[in-house]
């Protein structure tokens, strides 16, 4: 049997697509073919397909929405395996988790004791959501309000996957994913499932000990205290409106391209350095927000490339401040 058919077979025939642009699924638009594109509907078919691909020694690239990559033009040789849905439903089977589930336990709730060894004081009184990492942020979001949960409003506007935002600390206006994560779990390298608690999992900006060691994450645990619905959606409703006020949603990109420098902004520094709006073919900085790197039309790796070195290169001159990226390459 081929590998390709292998593949197949684990996550399913129509999960799984071959030379697919990668353009079609990261936000910046940008990256050409994938040799394999498979898109995994369950947590056990994923942590089968990490076996299967590290056993055969296949190369690999693990992602969630690709709201934070950029790809090459010339594309990826070899297996790309996204664990978000693309709006699929996934049909419920008894032996198998769905990679976008979430199950909403209250105090009290029997599932909940299966879950939790044993109540803490930062779950005493509070609900859980168990979720699987290929949910989108702003479905969990959405659904933690109805619920009326409070504590996940800031994630409502972010374009990414849980697994995504776990592995970055992913925040933004005041929140971050640590302020509510219990634990997740994770697969090693070397295949074993590990559980790593809050502590273990070493969240700082916009980094975590999940990038260093190359683990992957399964599903995450959150604890939440109970709030208003309708004070939480309208706080949400607020937010999604400064970031459309402020951020250069129009066009694709991938979000913030460097983080924030300490002591500093990244996207003041590039407007005080006069590039705002500097533009390589279809590639530029936007001009509604500085931090921001945009396709305007069918810009390419090179260009963004370009764009990216031109700032670090003017900032470091003019600031002595290095710009490092917060995107990353799949490479
Ligand atoms: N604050 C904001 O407004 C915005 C924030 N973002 C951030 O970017 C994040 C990107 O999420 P997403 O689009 O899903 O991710 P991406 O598809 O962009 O993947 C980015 C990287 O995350 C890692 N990754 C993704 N899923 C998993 C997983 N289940 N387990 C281990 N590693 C994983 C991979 O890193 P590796 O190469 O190490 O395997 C991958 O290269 C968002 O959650 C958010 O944090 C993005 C846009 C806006
Ligand atoms: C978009 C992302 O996250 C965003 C998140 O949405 C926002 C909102 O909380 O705060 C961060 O942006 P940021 O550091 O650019 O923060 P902002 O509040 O937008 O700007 C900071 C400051 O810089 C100034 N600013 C910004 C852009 C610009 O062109 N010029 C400028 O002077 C703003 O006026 C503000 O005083 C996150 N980025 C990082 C790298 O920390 C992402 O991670 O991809």
């Amino acid at each position: 049997m081929s590998d390709l058919d292998e593949i197949k077979r684990i996550a399913g025939e129509e999960n799984v697509l071959c030379e697919e642009p990668l353009s079609k699924h990261t936000t910046f638009h940008i990256g050409g073919n994938a040799k394999i594109f498979v898109m995994p509907q369950y947590i056990e078919d994923l942590v089968a397909l990490l076996d299967y691909v590290r056993r055969q020694n296949l190369r690999y690239f693990v992602m969630g929405n690709g709201s934070n990559l950029l790809a090459y033009d010339t594309g990826y040789d070899g297996i790309v395996i996204a664990t978000h849905m693309a709006g699929k439903t996934v049909k419920e089977k008894a032996d198998k988790t769905a990679l976008d589930t979430l199950q909403i336990l209250m105090p009290g709730d029997l599932n909940r004791k299966k879950i939790l060894a044993e109540e803490q004081t930062e779950t005493e009184g509070k609900t859980i959501i168990f979720a699987g990492s290929g949910i989108m942020l702003s479905n969990m979001a959405a659904k933690a309000a109805k619920a009326g949960l409070t504590g996940f409003e800031f994630a409502g506007g972010i374009p990414g996957t849980l697994g995504g935002a776990v592995v970055m600390n992913a925040g933004a206006y005041g929140g971050e994913i640590k302020d509510s994560i219990l634990g997740a779990m994770t697969l090693t390298k070397d295949g074993k499932t590990e559980y790593l608690t809050k502590e273990e999992l070493e969240l700082g900006y916009r980094s975590s000990r999940i990038q260093k060691e190359e683990r992957i994450v399964l599903w995450a645990l959150f604890a939440f205290a109970k709030g208003d619905t309708q004070k939480i959606e309208e706080t949400m409703r607020d937010l999604n409106q400064r970031r459309r006020e402020k951020q250069p949603l129009q066009y694709g990109s991938a979000g913030s391209t460097f983080k924030r420098p300490e002591g500093y902004f990244a996207g003041k520094l590039i407007e005080d350095a006069g590039l705002k709006g500097y533009r390589v073919g279809d590639v530029m900085v936007s001009d509604k927000h500085c931090g921001f790197v945009v396709n305007v039309g069918e810009g390419t790796y090179d260009e963004a490339r370009q764009v990216i070195e031109h700032v670090q290169k003017t900032v470091e001159e003019k600031f002595h401040v290095s710009l490092e990226l917060e995107v990353k390459m799949i490479q």
